[in-house]
């Protein structure tokens, strides 16, 4: 296993990229790792693939190195970088067998046959596939072979690191969760250092200690499914993660307040604002709390999700979305208040801490 360092990498598939906006991937300087289990998540088109592929070696960065613990491995192909990768669509040989497919790797590497044997094994009772061990790879439906895919990306025990590019997509929802499930077993009990490239947040949250949330070419944070919750980096991941995202609205701050339309509210502390022109106000729907104190919202509609209700609303022209719990009342004239440790204050997107 190794840990990963990624030293002020970037990318354009121009050649004659200058601007920012020229690169798909922007500057990326990271240390990952050794055995950490990563997901890089993010809208279609944010860099995800451009990162991974940069790290396998299918793309030399414009700018940047890349080492495999401390060795620089720039300029050297995939094959030569001892990693193993699991990509969106099935790679199986059709004319073997299951076990022989998954044997293939280890085999390759010589090693011993009474090795091989346990390794398989292991892996076709993880994916479930057991059964059909003896059976040609060719009859498969595609989520088996999808299966076997992955088996082979997990088989060797000697790779520098494990690379998904979006396994799951073929397979159907009940294999999906048990085989995530799984992956995240197995990554405690092995310490590979594996990265996952998914546009899925439920996907990202179960599998990764550490998401790596991805917008416009950039990494906008790293963190821990619960921070990334508890404190967004930035207004991009408060609204991509959690279901609904983080309200986020035009505000003013004046001290320990901010000012949104004509309603004051309470911050933690106050802002380190330094000259940034936008300023905006974000809380998630959970820090809320709607009752017959407070400051005046008008609700739009109420939408039941199980144990939970969200409260779609307006507040001082803006829209905002409430989580409160199944039972709760809504008052005839409801009004809203803020949890001050919930709200935080972005200046140009970006997260500013407060003092106090
Ligand atoms: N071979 C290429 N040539 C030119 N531009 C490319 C190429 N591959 C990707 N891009 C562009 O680079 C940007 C990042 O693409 P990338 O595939 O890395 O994103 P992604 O987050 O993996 O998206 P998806 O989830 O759709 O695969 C996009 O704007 C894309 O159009």
């Amino acid at each position: 296993m190794a840990r990963i360092n990624l030293d002020h990498i970037r990318h354009a598939y121009t050649p004659a990229a200058r601007a920012s906006g020229d690169y798909a991937l922007k500057e990326v300087h990271h240390e990952w790792k050794d055995g950490g289990a990563y997901a890089l998540l993010g809208p279609s088109g944010c860099g995800k693939t451009t990162l991974l592929n940069i790290i396998s070696g299918l793309i030399h960065p414009s700018d940047g190195r890349i080492e495999f613990d401390g060795v620089d491995v720039t300029n050297l192909p995939t094959q030569a970088r001892n990693i193993a990768q699991v990509f969106q669509f099935p790679v199986v040989y059709d004319t073997m067998s299951v076990y022989d497919n998954l044997a293939f790797p280890l085999r390759n590497r010589h090693v011993p046959e009474d090795q091989v044997n346990k390794r398989v094994n292991e892996i076709l009772d993880m994916i479930d596939l057991q059964p059909m061990a003896r059976n040609q790879a060719q009859g498969l439906t595609a989520d088996q072979k999808q299966k076997i895919s992955l088996g082979r990306g997990l088989v060797r025990s000697d790779v520098n690191a494990i690379l998904f590019d979006e396994p799951l997509t073929v397979i159907d929802p009940h294999m999906k969760w048990v085989l995530r499930s799984q992956l995240k077993r197995l990554h405690r009990r092995s310490g590979f250092t594996m990265v996952y490239v998914t546009h899925d947040q439920t996907e990202a949250l179960t599998f990764a200690d550490k998401v790596v949330v991805m917008y416009d070419g950039q990494i906008v944070q790293i963190g821990t499914p619960a921070e990334l919750f508890e404190r967004p980096s930035h207004t991009f991941v408060g609204y991509f993660i959690g279901s609904p995202g983080m309200n986020v609205m035009p505000a003013k701050v004046s001290g320990t307040t901010a000012i949104v339309g004509d309603q004051t509210v309470k911050l933690p502390g106050t802002p380190k604002l330094s000259g940034q022109s936008k300023i905006e106000l974000g809380i998630r729907p959970e820090f809320l709390r709607l009752g017959r104190e407070g400051m005046p919202v008008a609700v739009d509609k109420v939408e039941d999700i199980g144990r939970q209700k969200i409260v779609r609303a307006q507040f001082a022209g803006n829209p905002l979305s409430i989580v409160i719990p199944e039972d709760a009342e809504i008052p005839a004239d409801p009004k809203v208040t803020f949890v001050p440790e919930g709200v935080g204050i972005f200046a140009d997107s970006w997260r500013v801490g407060m003092e106090g």
